[in-house]
């Protein structure tokens, strides 16, 4: 039996919500292997960050040189990468290590409103790491801040996945998580067509980490061998069952529920 191994390059969540613990997670209920390289510790839970520290660069690139030249990696993905400094080693280490399947979910703010890329990073997402990636998922606000513009009808939703795609990325999923719309209507486009995934949009607090959930479970599919499309669309999937069914932890934005995809089969 092969098995499939996928990297979380991504920051620690010590609420078990988000970040690198919801990574592992859903790679596990996917039925992959997790490996992780942690590039900030967050001291953190459902009502917010408390504290944000770093790690060296030195330190990122070592753990993906550890797992690259023993373990392998099939897909790889980026959730909260810091700074500079961590986006420009980690795009080393992927060109190094030839990692082909990249997933980056750009992550910029968590839902509590701290920020978990330093500002003058934003920019350098789009130089440094975008060319490198099968896909990325950014959420609205992040496409807005990605692309200048304003993003408030799906024609503007297109055209803002057409410029992200001329940054060099094969395909884009721009997520519709933060609307009021009926439907969370999330956007792939990979050059070729438009594709939309609804899911019913459920009024509940608890969606911290739905973005990594979601990304990571699309480079799950990735290791594993599928097509985008179908790494997507499971990951759509995935991430809805997680919402339907929230576990109600903690006081503030709570986790989703890794294991609700599975029982749902
Ligand atoms: N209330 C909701 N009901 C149904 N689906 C949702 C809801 N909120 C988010 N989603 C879905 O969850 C996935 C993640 O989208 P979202 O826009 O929330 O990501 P995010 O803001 O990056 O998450 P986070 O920063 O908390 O990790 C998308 O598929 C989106 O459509
Ligand atoms: C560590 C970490 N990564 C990503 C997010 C975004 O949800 C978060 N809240 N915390």
């Amino acid at each position: 039996m092969t098995i499939a191994r996928a990297l979380t390059i991504a920051g620690s969540d010590s609420g078990g919500g988000a970040g690198i613990q919801a990574d592992l997670k859903t790679f596990q209920e996917l039925r992959v292997f997790g490996m992780s390289a942690i590039t900030a510790v967050t001291a953190q839970n459902t009502l917010g960050v408390t504290g944000i520290y770093e790690l060296p660069p030195e330190a990122v690139a070592q753990q993906i040189d550890a797992v690259a030249t023993d373990l392998g990696v099939d897909a790889a993905k980026t959730g909260m990468i810091a700074n500079i400094e961590i986006m420009e080693v980690i795009a080393e280490k992927v060109r190094e290590h030839r990692i082909h399947q990249l997933v980056i979910d750009p992550v910029m703010i968590a839902k509590s409103g701290h920020a978990l890329l330093r500002e003058d990073a934003r920019d350098a997402l789009k130089r440094l790491l975008i060319p490198l990636a099968t896909v990325i998922t950014p959420n609205l606000p992040e496409a807005e801040v990605l692309t200048g513009m304003s993003l408030n009808t799906m024609e503007q939703r297109k055209e803002a996945a057409k410029r992200l795609l001329d940054l060099g990325v094969h395909a884009v999923v721009i997520k519709g998580g933060h609307t009021d719309e009926e439907e969370s209507v999330d956007l792939f486009y990979d050059g070729r067509e438009f594709r939309t995934l609804s899911a019913p949009r459920f009024h509940t607090r608890h969606t911290h980490g739905t973005g990594c959930t979601f990304s990571a479970a699309i480079t799950a599919g990735l290791a594993k061998g599928e097509s985008l499309w179908e790494a997507v669309k499971t990951a759509k999937a995935f991430i809805t069952e997680a919402i339907r069914h929230p576990l109600d932890l903690g006081k503030g934005h709570g986790p989703t529920n890794h294991w609700a995809y599975r029982q749902s089969k």
